[in-house]
């Protein structure tokens, strides 16, 4: 079925393409980003594609839009092999975010509108990887960026508190500060922000970006400094053991993964004039491993969670403790709903009905 609409769309599609070096005025460039606004009367919902959708983000991302803006309007795409319900529960495509051709391809092939750019190597996990992480989240943004230049494409990517580093204050951290992180994600999130704004002021790109504390959610994380906080669910609900590589006052800033992806959703469809500026902080709440274990232990009561500090250690004691979201509070109107006690409730049930309970013994 997607082959069939990609097919009919080519023809037409492939003599919109620009010139690599067109530079857009910014007028034209809003008017087109408004057109999936209205259709001779007839509302249509814009076309999203997802980079990096299989990750811990992505694949909650998707029902989210698709809930908003219908199954078939939402793209997701990753490098990995989905799951039979990942392809029954809408369009997914192989999509290498190193591929210029082949992800001009699918923006032509599919009239893409919005890129929701998912795709990236974590903390932890750049540090493991170098070369790797510079290639996917450097080269890669760079792809997406010129993409969504040249075919004005409204453009979200998440920068995260790993964009802060040991000269930044901490407690709190301002929207805009000293930003010298010491990980390649966090240099290469900070070149991110300032690239897409680079864009957005040089050429009028749509560029959105939303710095995201810790995410929570039961899908599992992709290797992070903030991972703790998700596999002390899996783990003490399993075992009622855990050891923790951070040590146990070790404050973080953190969002469950429902006010994360309604910031996203809300942030993208704010209204331009609204928008201050395109790189906001966000967030919900901030805590410790030891402040997390003491709510969870009312639902495991046996709970024992030992710490024994790796090189997480050193990244996490660089990031900022409090994550100063106020601007986008008073912009765009964002608010958390969710605190560190609904948190805990929601996780315990969602990992117990869901995982726990459906493990084979
Ligand atoms: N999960 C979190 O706590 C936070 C996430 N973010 C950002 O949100 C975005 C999504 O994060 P997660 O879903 O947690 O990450 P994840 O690590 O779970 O998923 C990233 C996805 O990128 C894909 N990928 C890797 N190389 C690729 C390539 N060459 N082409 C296409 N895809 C490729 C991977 O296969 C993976 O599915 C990332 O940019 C991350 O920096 C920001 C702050 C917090
Ligand atoms: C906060 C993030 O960006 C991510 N979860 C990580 O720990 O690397």
């Amino acid at each position: 079925m997607l082959l069939r609409k990609a097919t009919a769309a080519l023809g037409g599609c492939l003599r919109q393409q620009l010139p690599r070096d067109v530079v857009v005025p910014l007028a034209t460039a809003h008017q087109h980003q408004r057109r999936w606004l209205s259709n001779g009367g007839r509302k249509t919902h814009p076309k999203i594609l997802i980079t990096g959708g299989l990750g811990q983000l992505g694949v909650e991302c998707a029902k989210l839009l698709r809930s908003q803006y219908g199954e078939e309007s939402v793209i997701l795409s990753d490098i990995i092999k989905p799951s039979s319900e990942i392809v029954n529960s809408g369009p997914y495509i192989f999509a290498d975010i190193l591929d210029f051709k082949g992800l001009q391809k699918i923006v032509v092939d599919h009239r893409v509108d919005w890129i929701i750019h998912f795709s990236a190597l974590l903390s932890a996990i750049g540090e493991q990887n170098v070369p790797l992480a510079v290639r996917v989240n450097i080269e890669g943004m760079h792809n997406v960026l010129e993409l969504a230049k040249q075919y004005k494409m409204r453009i979200f990517v998440p920068s995260t508190i790993g964009a802060f580093g040991p000269d930044s204050p901490r407690n709190p951290t301002p929207n805009v500060t000293i930003q010298r992180p010491r990980t390649i994600y966090g240099v290469s999130k900070v070149h991110a922000e300032l690239m897409g704004e680079y864009y957005h002021h040089k050429f009028g790109l749509d560029f959105r970006c939303l710095r995201f504390p810790g995410v929570i959610s039961s899908d599992p994380p992709g290797g992070g400094t903030t991972d703790y906080a998700v596999a002390v669910f899996f783990e003490g609900l399993k075992t009622g053991k855990y050891q923790c590589y951070l040590k146990p006052d070790t404050r973080l800033p953190m969002m469950y993964i429902e006010d994360c992806l309604r910031s996203l959703l809300e942030f993208m469809t704010a209204p331009e004039e609204k928008l201050q500026r395109r790189v906001y902080n966000v967030t919900a709440m901030s805590f410790t491993p030891e402040e997390l274990v003491e709510k969870l232990s009312k639902y495991i009561p046996e709970l024992h969670v030992s710490y024994r500090p790796d090189s997480r250690q050193l990244i996490a004691d660089s990031w900022p403790q409090i994550f100063d979201d106020s601007e986008a509070r008073r912009d765009w109107g964002w608010q958390h709903k969710y605190d560190l006690d609904k948190l805990v409730d929601l996780m315990v049930r969602d990992v117990t009905e869901n995982y726990i309970k459906k493990a084979p013994n």
